[in-house]
């Protein structure tokens, strides 16, 4: 399968990194991960560990029947009855792998197996065996190789392939060895091993000192042609290493790396994390590498003032090649004058038509008050000389919700105050925050699209307040709004309201700029008198 140039992408998302969920997947979810992975342009995916249970036995069987181009893969101790439940589990598809593991490190060999080394090697050897007599594509890992003895390690590989192992895998099982440390184990491992040739040397790194990519790279330069990675870096403890990151790198840094390159259609990570992450229920850390919300995000002046000269001052690879629609200049008082002009130039205003050091000063005290300036908030600072909360239209005075199990129909009521008057107003929804959201949308008449919504506790125990944060759509443009209270539900509708303030404020905006024959800064003086 392995040209000399090609690094094999064995994903190990569904084994490896379900082991590390608080819950395990259902069959359904591990298909719809194993055909992402497929598009992704995997190589082989080890879908599960078939003796484990019934309902892993029943998953690995179906992608197994299921997968065109990818090699499915079970996994199995060096246990007879494991091999040939992973082979009843694995033998719909045309062709598979069986990958057998034993623990090799003096630490588990001793205290976790409790046999002696000669022990274990006669286990790996037989179980090689078993598995050849399934399939001619057999794996053996050397679990814990990281920590093993140089010399046992080499014999146990050398006698692996002899019983006909075609992939030795040497992980870090604990995430022990920097890469030069581990480049050396490969390096040995290429030397030592008189029959090295007849199989592909694969590597599986664990996280838990950050060096997993690192050292898999490493593996790469010394020799290895299998990297075992998940997606968004899931598995066992601080994870494995990640497959975005291998995937990119060799991409990026091929010529360094040994001129290899991978299957792996960049295009597609982007979507593949995404699906991961929201079935698996584990958040994407924003500053992950290559997939995190901030890896193509720049919110300092001088980034910001480089990226708009040329994106590559800052940016290695471009978020579209991974898959996002491109990237993100976020508004803080730590962005510049280069970066202010160049949103006023995306909202249509010409540079003479404000003074960019008095907008710049302004935005700045308003980024220190609200961290985060929106484009329209700095509209806003042409028209009108403060921002206040004073200056918002609508107003919550009071509100009434009821909601509860089955029965009950989740009914609100919501007053709110426009100006010196009250409007108020109730009704249904499919829950106490969509009733509430029904009530707010009527009262206001605002038909914005509720984009995102999200809810975090703000501080720790009986005092943490509820922040929500949403982000809506109006007229093709995004408002964000945020609400913050003891009690989750008005905190949602403070959300909505502060989100739908913030369009009246651009629909003034907007009014003013399209009387006839105003100049920005006529049409700024009527809006602030209009305003009074
Ligand atoms: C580094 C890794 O990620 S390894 C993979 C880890 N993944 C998992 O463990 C998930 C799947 N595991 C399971 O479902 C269960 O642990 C099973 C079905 C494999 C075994 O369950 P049990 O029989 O109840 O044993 P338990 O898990 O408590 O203990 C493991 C046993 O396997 C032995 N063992 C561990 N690794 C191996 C191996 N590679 N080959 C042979 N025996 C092994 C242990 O020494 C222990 O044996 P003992 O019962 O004689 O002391
Ligand atoms: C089963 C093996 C490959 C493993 O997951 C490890 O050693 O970390
Ligand atoms: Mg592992």
């Amino acid at each position: 399968m392995a040209s000399q140039d090609r690094v094999i992408i064995f994903d190990t998302t569904l084994r490896d990194g379900e082991q590390a969920l608080p819950q395990s997947l259902s069959e359904r979810q591990k298909l719809q991960i194993a055909l992402a992975l497929e598009e992704l342009g995997v190589d082989v995916i080890e879908a599960g560990f078939p003796v484990s249970s019934q309902g892993d036995f029943e998953s690995v069987q179906l992608i197994a029947r299921t997968l065109k181009h990818a090699v499915p893969c079970g996994l199995s101790r060096a246990v007879i009855k494991d091999i040939d439940v992973a082979a009843q589990a694995l033998k719909a598809a045309e062709h598979f792998r069986i990958h057998t593991f034993i623990a090799t490190s003096s630490i588990h060999v001793k205290d976790k197996l409790r046999k002696t080394f000669d022990d274990v090697l006669a286990m790996g050897v037989a179980a090689v065996k078993q598995a050849r007599k399934y399939t001619d594509d057999v794996e053996f890992s050397c679990e814990d190789a990281g920590r093993t003895p140089i010399d046992q390690l080499c014999r146990m590989i050398e006698e692996a392939i002899k019983a006909g192992a075609t992939t030795i895998n040497i992980p870090d099982t604990v995430g022990y060895t920097v890469p030069t440390e581990f480049g050396g184990i490969i390096t040995q491992v290429m030397n030592r091993v008189p029959n090295v040739d007849k199989a592909v040397i694969s590597v599986h790194c664990h996280n838990d000192l950050g060096m997993a990519t690192a050292n898999s790279l490493t593996a790469v330069q010394m020799g290895a042609r299998q990297i075992e990675c998940c997606v968004n870096g899931l598995g066992e403890r601080a994870g494995n290493c990640s497959l975005e990151e291998v995937a990119m790198a060799i991409k990026l840094r091929s010529k360094i790396l040994g001129g290899v390159e991978t299957g792996i259609i960049a295009k597609n990570i982007a979507r593949t994390s995404a699906l991961v992450s929201k079935i698996c229920h584990e958040p994407v850390p924003s500053h992950k590498a290559i997939v995190g919300s901030n890896a193509f995000s720049h919110s300092s002046g001088i980034h910001q003032d480089g990226v708009l000269k040329n994106r590559e001052t800052y940016e290695i690879l471009t978020p579209e090649s991974v898959g996002f629609s491109g990237n993100t200049m976020l508004m803080t008082a730590r962005s510049g004058r280069h970066m202010i002009r160049e949103c006023l130039r995306k909202l249509g205003y010409a540079d003479d038509e404000y003074d960019l050091n008095d907008i710049y000063a302004r935005f700045l005290k308003l980024a220190d008050r609200k961290g985060q300036v929106f484009d329209y908030d700095l509209e806003s600072l042409i028209f009108f000389t403060k921002l206040d909360e004073e200056d918002d239209t609508y107003h919550l005075e009071q509100m009434n919700v009821t909601s509860g199990t089955a029965s009950v129909i989740p009914t609100a009521t919501v007053r709110l105050r426009v100006g010196r008057r009250t409007r108020t107003e109730s009704s249904i929804g499919n829950g106490p925050v969509d009733a509430c959201y029904n009530c707010i949308t009527h009262l206001t008449g605002v038909k914005c699209v509720l984009k995102s919504y999200e809810i975090n506790a703000n501080g720790a125990g009986m005092d943490a307040l509820g922040q929500v944060d949403v982000t809506v759509e109006y007229e093709g443009r995004i408002f964000h709004g945020m609400g913050l209270s003891t009690d989750v539900i008005e905190s949602s509708a403070l959300a909505l309201l502060h989100a739908i303030n913030n369009i009246e404020r651009a629909k003034k905006i907007h009014a003013a700029k399209k009387r006839p024959s105003r100049t920005v800064k006529a049409a700024a003086e009527q809006a602030a008198k209009a305003a009074e």
